[in-house]
């Protein structure tokens, strides 16, 4: 399913949102539930993501055995989220062309991280999940489609390589 022009404006622009809210969503959020070290949007995005990703879906942490700690905010939490974030919004601003610009990271994951392709669609969701709840009131039903697309789309080009 391909993006029209309306997905591709819904998809930058919720991406494009978060920026501003920063500063709020940190001092709400960052200062209870998580650490204090990382307040801006992108860090307690992924928080949020990683962290439940890891705690509702454990079998993703066995592609980390490496990792010591997977405690929200650690340093290695906090270092790959950011990287995995980093892709997608590359992917953002790469969406007219994402089989191209995905290829490495696709040869990446199947050959040498030999990641399950349906871990992509876990995470896709995780990725739904937390702007559904960064953002309630941008989150409407159009955009949900949106996004949806979008991300199918990432999943499609990551999982390219496998074929
Ligand atoms: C939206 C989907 C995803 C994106 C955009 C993404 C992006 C990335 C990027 C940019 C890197 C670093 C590549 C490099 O070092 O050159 C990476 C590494 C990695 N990814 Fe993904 N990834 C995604 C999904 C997943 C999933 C679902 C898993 C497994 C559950 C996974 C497991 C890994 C692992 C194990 C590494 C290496 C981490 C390390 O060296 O500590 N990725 N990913």
């Amino acid at each position: 399913m391909s993006l029209n022009a309306k997905d591709k404006s819904n998809v930058k622009a919720i991406f494009a949102k978060a920026e501003p809210r920063a500063e709020e969503i940190g001092v709400e959020v960052l200062s209870s539930r998580y650490s204090r070290h990382c307040i801006s949007f992108i860090c307690l995005f992924i928080l949020l993501l990683l962290f439940r990703l890891f705690t509702v879906y454990p079998q993703t942490k066995s592609y980390f055995s490496h990792w010591k700690d997977f405690t929200a905010g650690s340093a290695e939490v906090r270092k790959h989220g950011l990287t995995v974030m980093q892709g997608v919004l590359r992917a953002v601003d790469m969406m007219d062309n994402l089989n191209t610009s995905l290829l490495s990271l696709s040869e990446l994951h199947a050959f040498k991280l030999r990641v399950d392709p349906a871990n992509f669609k876990i995470i896709s969701h995780n990725i739904l999940l937390v702007l559904a709840m960064l953002f309630p009131d941008d989150f409407t039903p159009d955009v949900h489609v949106s996004v949806d697309k979008f991300l199918a789309q990432v999943n499609l080009a990551l999982s390219v390589k496998y074929r």
